[in-house]
C-alpha cells in the first residue's frame, strides 16, 4: 500500500516557516514584493491568481494583482511590466498562464526582468537551471522537488522518468532530478515504446494532460509516482494524469489530485519571491557599506 504524498499538509508546514522568514526581513526593513498579471477572464487563472494574492497575504508578502481585460494589446502588457521591472518594491513579477492568443507569450516572457523572473521562465533562468547554478526555479517542479524532500526520497542513482517535455513542468523537472544525481529519461507523446520506459522508474513524474493515463501495469513495483495532470471530466470532476486507485497498491508513494503538487506550486512561488527578496537584502547590505 502506498503512502500518501500529502501537498496540502507539506504547504502548510512552509507556509509557518515562510512567515517566519518574511518577519525576519520585514525586522530589517525588506518587505518582500510580488506582482501578477492576469490577462482575460479564463475561470480557471482567476481562480489560481486569487489563491496566489491570499497566500502571499498569510505570509506577509505585498501582494499586488493587475487585471487587465482581454483586449490588452501586447505593447500595453509590455509597458506594465517595464514599469514593475524598475519598481524597487516589487521582488518577483509573474504572467499568468495562458495569455490571449493575439499575445506572444515568449516575448511577454523575455520582457521580465531575470532577477524579478519569479516563475523562472526566462531564458537567462532556464540557462542558470540547465549549468546547475540555478536561482530561480519553475514552482510546480521545484515544489515536486520539496516534496521527495520532505518525504526522504533522495535521487541520487535512482532512474527518473518524466512524461511530458512542456516548459513549465517536464523540461524544468528533468534539469533538477539530473542535478540532484536521477538518472533521467524524459518520454512525450512521439516516444515509442512509452510503457516500457515507464515500467523502469522509480520516480514517475506525470503531465501528460490526459486524465487517469497511467495504470498500475504501466509503474514498477515501489515507484514514486507523482502526478501534476489535472483533468476536468464532463461533470467537472477534478482527475489526475494517474490511476491513482489502480496504481496506489503498487507505488510505495503517490501524488493525490487534487491536494497533491497544486497546492505546492502557489506555494514554491512565495518561497521563491522571499529568496528574490533576500537576494536584495543582501545587496542593499552591500550598498551601504
Ligand atoms: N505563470 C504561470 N502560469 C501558470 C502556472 C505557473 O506556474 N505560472 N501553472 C499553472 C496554473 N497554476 C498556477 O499558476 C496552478 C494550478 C493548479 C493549482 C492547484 O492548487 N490545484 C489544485 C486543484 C485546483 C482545482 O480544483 O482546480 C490541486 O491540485 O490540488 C495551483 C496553481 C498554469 N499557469
Ligand atoms: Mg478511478
Amino acid at each position: 500500500m502506498a503512502k500518501i504524498i500529502d501537498g496540502k499538509a507539506l504547504s502548510q508546514h512552509c507556509i509557518t516557516q515562510m512567515a517566519g522568514d518574511v518577519q525576519a526581513l520585514k525586522e530589517n526593513g525588506i518587505v518582500p514584493g510580488l506582482a501578477v498579471i492576469i490577462v482575460g477572464e479564463d475561470d480557471a487563472s482567476q481562480i489560481y491568481v486569487r489563491n496566489k494574492h491570499r497566500k502571499a497575504e498569510k505570509i506577509g508578502i505585498n501582494s499586488i494583482v493587475i487585471r487587465l481585460s482581454t483586449e490588452t494589446t501586447q505593447l500595453e502588457l509590455l509597458e506594465r511590466i517595464s514599469l514593475l521591472n524598475h519598481d524597487p518594491k516589487i521582488d518577483g513579477i509573474l504572467v499568468q498562464l495562458p495569455l490571449p492568443s493575439h499575445i506572444n507569450a515568449e516575448a511577454v516572457l523575455d520582457s521580465i526582468t531575470p532577477e524579478k523572473d519569479v516563475d523562472g521562465f526566462h531564458p537567462v533562468n532556464v540557462g542558470k537551471l540547465w549549468s546547475n547554478r540555478a536561482e530561480i526555479v519553475p514552482s510546480t517542479p521545484f515544489g515536486i522537488m520539496k516534496m521527495l524532500e520532505f518525504y526522504n526520497v533522495d535521487p541520487t542513482g535512482k532512474n527518473a522518468v518524466i512524461i511530458g517535455r512542456s516548459t513549465i513542468v517536464g523540461r524544468p523537472m528533468a534539469a533538477m532530478l539530473l542535478n540532484a544525481n536521477a538518472t533521467v529519461t524524459i518520454v512525450h507523446s512521439q516516444t515509442k515504446n512509452l510503457q516500457e520506459i515507464t515500467q523502469q522508474a522509480d520516480i514517475l513524474v506525470v503531465a501528460i494532460g490526459r486524465s487517469e493515463y497511467i495504470k498500475a501495469k504501466d509503474i514498477k513495483a515501489g515507484a514514486v509516482v507523482i502526478d501534476v495532470g489535472m483533468n476536468r471530466d464532463i461533470n467537472n470532476k477534478l482527475t489526475g494524469d494517474v490511476d491513482y486507485e489502480d496504481c496506489f497498491d503498487k507505488a510505495s508513494l503517490i501524488t493525490p489530485v487534487p491536494g497533491g503538487v497544486g497546492p505546492m506550486t502557489i506555494t514554491m512561488l512565495m518561497q521563491q519571491t522571499i529568496n528574490i527578496a533576500k537576494r536584495r537584502a543582501l545587496n542593499d547590505t552591500g550598498n551601504k557599506r
